[in-house]
C-alpha cells in the first residue's frame, strides 16, 4: 500500500488534492487542509497524526462528506464521491455504504433511546439487510444478550464505542474512519478496541483512516501514515519506516512528546517552543 494517490486496482480509497479554507474574523481565509493525497487498499489501515489543530478532523469530515472541499476528490472503488448528499434515498443510502465514521463521543452519534440491539436493527432494515443480523454484529464486536437490551447510558464509554463500530459496519461500508474513536477510553480499553479493529480489517477488508493526535494509536494498527502540520503534509509513508526514522522535524517533535522509557519531558518541552 502507497499513501501517495493511487489509481492502481488495488487502491479503494483514492483521495487526491484535498483543500479546504475557512474566512477568518475580518479578512482572510485561514487554510485548514492543504493539497492532502493519499491511497489506501482494501483492508489496509491509515493513520492520520498531527496536533490540536493541525487539520485532521477537516480532512476527516471531507472523507465522509460532512465538510465540502474547496478542491480535490475523494475516490471510493473507483466511484468520485460527490460534494454534496445525493437527492434520491437509494443514491444517498449507497453513498453512506462507501465512508462511514466512527467519532471520539459515541453519545453523540447514538440515539439515547434505543437499546443496543434496537440501534442495530433500525440501521440495518434502513439499509435493507436482515435484521437478524444485529445479533451476528453484536457478537462481533464483544457485546452480549445483557448489551443488547442496554440503553447507550447504561453502557461503558468502551461498549458505547463497541456499539458505534457495530453500527457502522451494519452498513457493510467499505472505508471506516475513526476520529479520535480510543482517545477518551482506558489505555486497556483502547488496546481491545484496536485489536478488534485490526480483527475486523482482516476479515473484511474495510479499509481503516484512523485519525488521532496519539502516535502509540497508530504506531500499533496502522500500515502508513501522513502526518499533518498546520494543515498541510509534512510527511507521509509506511509507519513503521516514518516512526523509526522521521525525516521531517516536525514528525521528530511529536515523536519527542510521546512518554516512553528513559524519557525526558524537559527535552521535549523546550524543543517544542
Ligand atoms: N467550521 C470551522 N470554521 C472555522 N475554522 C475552522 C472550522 N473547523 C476547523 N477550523 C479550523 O481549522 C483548523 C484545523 O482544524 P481541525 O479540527 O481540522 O484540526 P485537528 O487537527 O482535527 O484538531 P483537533 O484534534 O483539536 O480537532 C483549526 O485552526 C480550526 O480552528
Amino acid at each position: 500500500m502507497s499513501t501517495e494517490p493511487r489509481n492502481g486496482p488495488d487502491a479503494l480509497l483514492v483521495v487526491d488534492g484535498l483543500r479546504k479554507t475557512y474566512p477568518l474574523p475580518g479578512r482572510g481565509r485561514l487554510t485548514a487542509a492543504d493539497d492532502v493525497s493519499f491511497s489506501v487498499a482494501p483492508g489496509g489501515s491509515l493513520g492520520i497524526v498531527g496536533e490540536s489543530g493541525s487539520g485532521k478532523t477537516t480532512v476527516a469530515r471531507m472523507l465522509v462528506g460532512l465538510v465540502r472541499p474547496d478542491a480535490g476528490t475523494v475516490t471510493v472503488d473507483g466511484r468520485p464521491r460527490s460534494p454534496r448528499p445525493p437527492r434520491r434515498r437509494q443514491a444517498r443510502l449507497a453513498r453512506a455504504r462507501e465512508v462511514q465514521m466512527v467519532f471520539q463521543d459515541p453519545y453523540i452519534s447514538l440515539d439515547p433511546r434505543l437499546t443496543a440491539a434496537q440501534c442495530l436493527r433500525t440501521t440495518l432494515r434502513l439499509h435493507g439487510r436482515d435484521e437478524a443480523t444485529a445479533v451476528r454484529l453484536l457478537e462481533r464486536v464483544g457485546l452480549g444478550e445483557r448489551e443488547a437490551d442496554a440503553r447507550p447510558r447504561q453502557l461503558s464509554g468502551g461498549q458505547r464505542q463497541r456499539l458505534a463500530i457495530a453500527r457502522a459496519l451494519a452498513v457493510q461500508p467499505r472505508v471506516l474512519v475513526l476520529d479520535e474513536a480510543v482517545a477518551a477510553l482506558d489505555v486497556s480499553i483502547q488496546a481491545q478496541i484496536l485489536q478488534l479493529l485490526d480483527t475486523i480489517r482482516r476479515d473484511t477488508g474495510v479499509a481503516l483512516v484512523f485519525v488521532s493526535h496519539d502516535l502509540a494509536v497508530v504506531q500499533h494498527v496502522t500500515d502508513d501514515v501522513l502526518v499533518m502540520h498546520r494543515g498541510s503534509v509534512v510527511e507521509q509513508g509506511p509507519t513503521q519506516r516514518v516512526l523509526a526514522e522521521p525525516a521531517h522535524d516536525y514528525t521528530r517533535l511529536l515523536l519527542a512528546a510521546v512518554p516512553r522509557e528513559g524519557w525526558d519531558p524537559e527535552g521535549a518541552v523546550p524543543a517544542r517552543a
